[in-house]
C-alpha cells in the first residue's frame, strides 16, 4: 500500500479531495493511506510560529526550516519504507506531467510539502526535499492545490484503483498522444450524429478509427507531442492521410 503524507498549515483543505470519488475509494480499498499533518504542530517555539521575516528585507514571510525539518524526519521514522520521496510544490520546480505521475505511482512513500506565503527557507529545498514539482507556469497562493493535483493523478494509476486498468492506459499522454473522442447514447441527439463506425460493432474498425482520431486530435491541438514519440509505420501512414485532409 502506498503511504502519502501531506505537510500543510491548512489540513482541512484536503478533506474534500480525499473524501470523495476515486481518491476516497482508493483508501477504502487499501491501495493508499493518506495522512495530513499540520506542520505547525512541530514548531518548537511557544507560539507555534512557522514563518518569519526574510533576511535582507523585502515583502512577505518565509517558512522557517525547523518545523519542516522535524516534521519530515518524524514522518520518515514512522514509515515502513526506507525509500521516501519528499516532494516540494514549487513554481520553480520541474513541470509536472503524466510521465512523472507514472514514476511516482511506483513509489511506496511520498511526503508532500506545501509551501505558503512568499516561500520557504532555502535550506529546506537543499537538505530535506528530493523533488521539486511545479504544476504550471503560474503562481498559486500555496502548495496545497498543487499537491492535490499531483496526488489525484498518482492515485488513479495505482493497481486496483480504477477497476479497468485499460481506461487509464489509453488516457491522453499515457500513449504519448491525446485520447480519441468519446460518444454515448443516443446515436442521434437533436440531429447531431455519432460516427457510423462506432455503431456497427466491428472492433477492428473501431480501434482503427480511435487510433486515427487520437492522431488527428494531437496533430490539431498538440503537434508538439508528435515530435516526442516514435510512431509505428501504420500511424505514420494515417498521420500523412490526416495531414492531407488539412492541406
Ligand atoms: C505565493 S507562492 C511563492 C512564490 C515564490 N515567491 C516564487 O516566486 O517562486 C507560495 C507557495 O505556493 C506554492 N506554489 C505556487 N505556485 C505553484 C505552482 N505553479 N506549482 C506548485 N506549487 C506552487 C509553492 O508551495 C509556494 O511556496
Amino acid at each position: 500500500m502506498m503511504k502519502i503524507d501531506v505537510l500543510t498549515i491548512f489540513p482541512d483543505m484536503f478533506s474534500g479531495v480525499f473524501g470523495h470519488s476515486i481518491l476516497k475509494k482508493a483508501a477504502e480499498k487499501s491501495a493508499v493511506q493518506y495522512n495530513v499533518v499540520n506542520f505547525r504542530d512541530y514548531a518548537d517555539n511557544k507560539h507555534q510560529t512557522v514563518d518569519d521575516y526574510p533576511y535582507g528585507g523585502g515583502a512577505g514571510m518565509v517558512l522557517k526550516p525547523q518545523p519542516l525539518f522535524d516534521a519530515v524526519a518524524s514522518l520518515k521514522e514512522q514509515a515502513d519504507s526506507d525509500k521516501t520521496r519528499v516532494i516540494l510544490l514549487c513554481p520553480q520546480g520541474k513541470q509536472y506531467d503524466q510521465k512523472m505521475a507514472e514514476e511516482l505511482a511506483s513509489e511506496e512513500h511520498l511526503i508532500f510539502v506545501c509551501g505558503h506565503y512568499e516561500g520557504y527557507d532555502e535550506r529546506i529545498r537543499e537538505h530535506v526535499v528530493t523533488d521539486e514539482i511545479s504544476i504550471g507556469d503560474y503562481v498559486l497562493t500555496g502548495g496545497e492545490l498543487g499537491a492535490m493535483v499531483v496526488i489525484d493523478s498518482v492515485v488513479r494509476l495505482l493497481p486496483e484503483v480504477l477497476g479497468n486498468q485499460e481506461s487509464h492506459m489509453k488516457d491522453s499522454f499515457s500513449t504519448g498522444l491525446l485520447e480519441h473522442p468519446h460518444y454515448t447514447r443516443p446515436s442521434d441527439f437533436r440531429g447531431m450524429k455519432v460516427p457510423e463506425v462506432l455503431l456497427q460493432g466491428n472492433h477492428k474498425l473501431i480501434e482503427e478509427w480511435r487510433n486515427k482520431e487520437a492522431l488527428r486530435r494531437t496533430l490539431v491541438r498538440r503537434p508538439d507531442l508528435l515530435e516526442k514519440i516514435e510512431l509505428t509505420k501504420e500511424q505514420e501512414k494515417w498521420l500523412n492521410e490526416i495531414k492531407k485532409e488539412y492541406e
